[in-house]
């Protein structure tokens, strides 16, 4: 493993259980019936827990939407073809796309990177308009040998890590990952597979929207992937590098850099999930910092969510990516903070509380 890599999976350690208990304490005592704000008050205990503060905020928010190509769609397993992929990042740029509009809602930045793309993006790049850390112009045909290099594998952590720490540096206090590949539910579903051990038909599902004979195909490509690569669910570089894509392993990057800074990170949808379960494999205590978005429609999403350990907070029916689900998402997370933050306790407002109070 790659130094950085090395350093940051090394370093992720578990949120504090003392925080988590100190802001438990405090939320009971707000002026609410105990635990009537649901779901907002976990989270609110876990951002406090992973600041470190009862006042924590995620004020800054960055969207990172990964981008990259597939080999794989060589196989027919995609409804779209792949120059869909540098036509929607161009979408990204032009702010017409479904991220540009919930993000600006959230009060999220956009920050669209080339991880792999098979196009020529560098006028984007120059233009200052996209990240570039392109590993290769798409991924090689997973159903004929491994996606890509060990090599390229981690280059493409390592980019996420980088992506995460440069924004986190200029002061970015919430971020959400997000994806854009013409192809990618088919490597997403290879890694839930080669982790989980759940059969192809289990893990796939109809993606951009294909019809009952491709998803048959897409079932067959996928289950030929596993066996003449046979990825080893030990070794999460192994499993990324033989069936994943490079936007996915930037994502798991993203989420790792995350956790290393101990910033809360939302999680889109399937392909987003993907990229979780490699950073919770190479690092356990990551989950601790995940925020998953919402139950994607894609089938499969259920069992990676499972595998994950994480209860969605939205189900909207999305199933579009690009980091909509996160950006949507981001609205609960920081009505979460702005609960700890601002709410008064039964003290503080001169509010009577229920009479035994549990004691
Ligand atoms: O995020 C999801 O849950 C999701 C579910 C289905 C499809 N997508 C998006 O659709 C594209 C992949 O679909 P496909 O059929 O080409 O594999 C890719 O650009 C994803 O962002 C995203
Ligand atoms: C048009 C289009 C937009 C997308 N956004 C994320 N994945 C996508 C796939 C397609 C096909």
């Amino acid at each position: 493993m790659a130094l950085k890599l090395e350093k940051v999976v090394q370093g992720i350690t578990p949120v504090s259980m003392e925080w988590r208990q100190k802001a438990r304490t405090y939320l009971d005592k707000l002026a609410i019936p105990r635990g009537s704000l649901g779901e907002l008050l976990n989270l609110a205990e876990q951002l406090a827990a992973i600041r470190e503060t009862l006042e924590p905020s995620v004020r800054h928010k960055a969207v990172v939407t990964m981008a990259g190509d597939h080999g794989v769609v060589a196989e027919g397993v995609s409804a779209f073809p792949p120059e869909v992929t540098p036509q929607m990042v161009a979408n990204f740029v032009a702010g017409g796309a479904a991220i540009n509009v919930l993000a600006e809602v959230a009060g999220a930045r956009v920050y669209v990177v080339d991880m792999g793309v098979a196009a020529d993006l560098t006028d984007l790049v120059a233009a200052g308009k996209i990240l570039s850390y392109k590993v290769d112009y798409g991924t090689r045909n997973m159903a004929k040998g491994p996606a890509m290099s060990r090599e390229q594998a981690v280059q493409a952590l390592e980019a996420g890590i980088d992506v995460a720490e440069k924004l986190i540096r200029e002061g970015v206090e919430l971020l959400a990952t997000g994806d854009m590949g013409i192809g990618n539910t088919t490597p997403s579903s290879a890694i839930l597979a080669a982790f989980s051990g759940l059969p192809a038909e289990e893990v796939t599902g109809r993606g951009t929207g294909i019809s009952d004979e491709v998803l048959k195909n897409k079932v067959r490509v996928i289950q030929k992937a596993l066996e003449i690569n046979k990825p080893d669910p030990k070794d999460p570089v192994d499993v990324l590098a033989k069936v994943g894509g490079f936007e996915i392993g930037g994502i798991a990057g993203v989420i790792l850099g995350a956790a290393y800074h101990k910033i809360p990170v939302v999680v889109d949808g399937f392909i987003s999930s993907a990229g979780a379960l490699l950073a919770k494999k190479l690092a356990p205590a990551s989950v601790d910092y995940m925020i998953a978005a919402h139950q994607s429609m894609e089938y499969g999403h259920r069992h990676m969510l499972r595998e994950l350990g994480l209860q969605p907070l939205l189900n909207l029916n999305l199933r579009l990516g690009e980091g909509t689900g996160g950006a949507l998402a981001m609205n609960i997370v920081e009505s979460a903070a702005q609960v700890i933050r601002k709410m008064l306790t039964f003290e503080d407002a001169g509010v009577t509380p229920d009479a035994p109070r549990g004691e």
